[in-house]
C-alpha cells in the first residue's frame, strides 16, 4: 500500500478561491486588504519567497507595499519603518522577512509591530493569545499545517500527534494548534531520548527539524499521517524535506511533499492573516 500524497498547492489553491471571493466582496465596501513586506539584504531565498507573497497579493486584488531596505540598514532605521506602517491606514498586515542580518535584533523589531497589524503571529501578544485559546492571527505555516489535515478530511481530536522541533515559528505554535484541536501532543527535540520510538506511535507527526531526509520509515507507525514542514536546498539544487519520502511511502498513510506541502500554504494563511485583519480593522467579525 502506497501513502496518499496530500497536495498542498491544490489545497492552497481552494483557499486562495475562497479568499478572492471573499475580497470582492470587500472592494464593494470599499475596502482593499493591505500587505506590507519588508526585506532587509540580500538574502537570495529571501528574495524568491518575498516575490511570492507580492504575486499572491495581485492575483487576489489586495494592495502590496514590498520595503527593500539594504543590508546596510541600522536597527533604528527598520524600526521607524514599521512606525511608519503601524500607522498608515492602507496597510492591514506587516511582515518583516525574516532572517534578519546579524546586527539588526529579533526581538525589538518583532516587538514593534502592531498585534493588529501581526500576519505572522509571531508578536508576543499573538503568541499569548494563541497559548490561552483568545482570538489572535495565527502564526502562518502552523496554521497551513492545520488546515492541510482538516482539507484532506482527518480526524485530529484524540489522536496522538508528535511534533520534532521546538522552534518559536513553528514546533511550539504546531503543538499548540494540534492541541487545541484536541490532539494528545508530544514534542520531541535534539535532546529527546529515543525519538525515533517515541514518532512510532503518531497518529499524526510533523516533522519540523531543518535537516533534509532525516526522517525515513524506521520512525513511522504504519498508516500514520506525516506532515513535512522542512524546506531544504540540496546541493544539486533541488529541494527536499526534512522527511524522506520516498523512503516513508510504503509505511505512511498520508504524506506531504516538498515542494507542493506545507509551502504554498504558508503564504496562502498569510493572505488569510491579512484579509482577517482588514476586516478586523473595519469593524467586520468573522
Ligand atoms: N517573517 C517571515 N515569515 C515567513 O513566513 C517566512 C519568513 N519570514 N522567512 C522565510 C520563511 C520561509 N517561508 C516560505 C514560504 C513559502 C514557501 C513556498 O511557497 N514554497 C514552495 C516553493 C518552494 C521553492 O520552489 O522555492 C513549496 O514548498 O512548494 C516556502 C517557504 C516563509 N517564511
Amino acid at each position: 500500500m502506497s501513502a496518499q500524497r496530500i497536495e498542498g498547492k491544490q489545497i492552497s489553491d481552494a483557499i486562495r478561491v475562497e479568499i478572492g471571493e471573499e475580497t470582492a466582496k470587500l472592494a464593494q465596501r470599499g475596502i482593499v486588504p493591505g500587505l506590507a513586506v519588508v526585506l532587509v539584504g540580500e538574502d537570495p531565498a529571501s528574495k524568491v519567497y518575498v516575490g511570492s507573497k507580492e504575486k499572491a497579493c495581485q492575483q487576489l486584488g489586495f494592495y502590496s507595499e514590498v520595503h527593500r531596505l539594504p543590508a546596510s540598514t541600522t536597527q533604528e532605521e527598520l524600526l521607524a519603518v514599521i512606525d511608519k506602517l503601524n500607522n498608515q491606514s492602507t496597510i492591514h498586515g506587516i511582515l518583516v522577512q525574516l532572517p534578519l542580518p546579524k546586527h539588526i535584533e529579533e526581538k525589538p523589531v518583532i516587538d514593534a509591530i502592531s498585534v493588529h497589524k501581526d500576519v505572522d503571529g509571531f508578536h508576543p501578544i499573538s503568541v499569548g493569545n494563541l497559548t490561552i485559546g483568545d482570538d489572535s492571527l495565527l502564526p502562518c505555516t502552523p496554521s497551513g499545517v492545520i488546515e492541510l489535515i482538516k482539507r484532506t478530511g482527518i480526524e485530529i481530536a484524540g489522536r496522538h500527534a508528535v511534533v520534532i522541533g521546538r522552534s518559536n515559528i513553528v514546533g511550539k505554535p504546531v503543538a499548540m494548534l494540534l492541541l487545541r484541536e484536541h490532539a494528545t501532543v508530544t514534542i520531541c527535540h535534539s535532546r529527546t531520548a529515543d525519538m525515533e520510538a517515541i514518532a512510532k506511535t503518531a497518529d499524526i507527526l510533523v516533522v519540523a527539524i531543518g535537516k533534509p531526509k532525516a526522517i525515513g520509515r524506521s520512525f513511522v507507525k504504519p498508516g500514520a499521517v506525516i506532515i513535512d514542514v522542512g524546506i531544504n536546498r540540496l546541493p544539486d539544487g533541488k529541494l527536499a524535506g526534512d522527511v524522506d519520502y520516498d523512503d516513508v511511502l510504503d509505511t505512511a498513510g498520508y504524506v506531504t511533499p516538498v515542494p507542493g506541502g506545507v509551502g504554498p500554504m504558508t503564504i496562502t494563511m498569510l493572505m488569510l492573516n491579512t484579509l482577517k485583519a482588514a476586516k478586523q480593522a473595519n469593524g467586520i467579525g468573522e
